[in-house]
């Protein structure tokens, strides 16, 4: 099973990801770290984030060892995956290794901005994740805070809107739900309860497979 989960920033799509990945045994990824580990190896070099050959460069060049970065969480390399991400010749050299990875049994579950759309368009599953700018930028400042990394929530929700607004505008992959996507809002919902309402969406979706291979 296929399971693609997209949303906006903070939305709760990784915490939802790894729990609905340990619930049914599938391999979880976080598509993400993809575009945050193109704008480190930019950032580490010195060059301009908005320089598309480099990044296209600096894509094709990613290994393993640059997704296991802690500086791939840090508020500027975010900022710098939204600009790097809006680069068609980025994207496609991350293409195949999310299709490989989701093909491989038993299954993935993977997060980000189009996996339903482009990445797996034939998910089992396609949840699309959200949740008020207000409350994400809740979130990320107490996740901050917990780190014990200062924070100034204006600012937070100030890089989120931004980022929304260049995930959902740009040409190549915007963030949306694709048609098939079940909406799942956690503004109110906590994460356990997010994760309930998600595995009673994966479960309808699976009867439904089964009635219809049976009939
Ligand atoms: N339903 C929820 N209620 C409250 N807090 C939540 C909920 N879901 C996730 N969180 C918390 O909100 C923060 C952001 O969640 P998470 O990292 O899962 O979001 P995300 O959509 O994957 O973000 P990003 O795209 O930036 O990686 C985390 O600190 C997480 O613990
Ligand atoms: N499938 C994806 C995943 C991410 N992006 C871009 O990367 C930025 C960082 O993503 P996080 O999920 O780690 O916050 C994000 O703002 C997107 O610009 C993407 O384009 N496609």
């Amino acid at each position: 099973m296929i399971v693609a989960i997209d949303g906006p920033a903070a939305s709760g799509k990784g915490t939802l990801a790894r729990r609905i990945a340990a619930h049914y045994g599938l391999r979880h990824l976080d598509s993400g770290v993809l575009y945050r580990a193109v704008a480190l190896r930019m950032i580490a070099q010195g060059q301009d984030l908005a320089d598309a050959e480099a990044a296209a460069r600096a894509a094709r060049d990613i290994d393993p060892a640059d997704l296991e970065d802690p500086a791939l969480r840090s508020r500027r390399t975010g900022e710098g995956a939204s600009i790097v991400s809006a680069v068609p010749a980025v994207r496609a050299a991350l293409l195949d290794f999310q299709r490989r990875f989701a093909a491989e049994p038993p299954g993935a579950v993977i997060d980000g901005r189009d996996i339903g759309t482009v990445i797996c368009p034939d998910a089992e599953v396609k949840l699309f994740v959200i949740a008020s700018a207000e409350e994400r930028a809740r979130r990320r400042a107490l996740e901050l805070t917990n780190r014990g990394e200062p924070v100034d929530e204006a600012a937070i929700l100030a890089d989120i809107k931004a980022r929304d607004d260049r995930d959902m505008n740009r040409l190549t992959a915007p963030l949306k739900p694709a048609d098939d996507a079940v909406l799942v809002d956690t503004t109110t919902l906590d994460a356990e309860t997010a994760f309930l309402a998600a595995v009673a969406v994966i479960e309808a979706r699976l009867t439904a497979g089964r009635t219809a291979a049976s009939g």
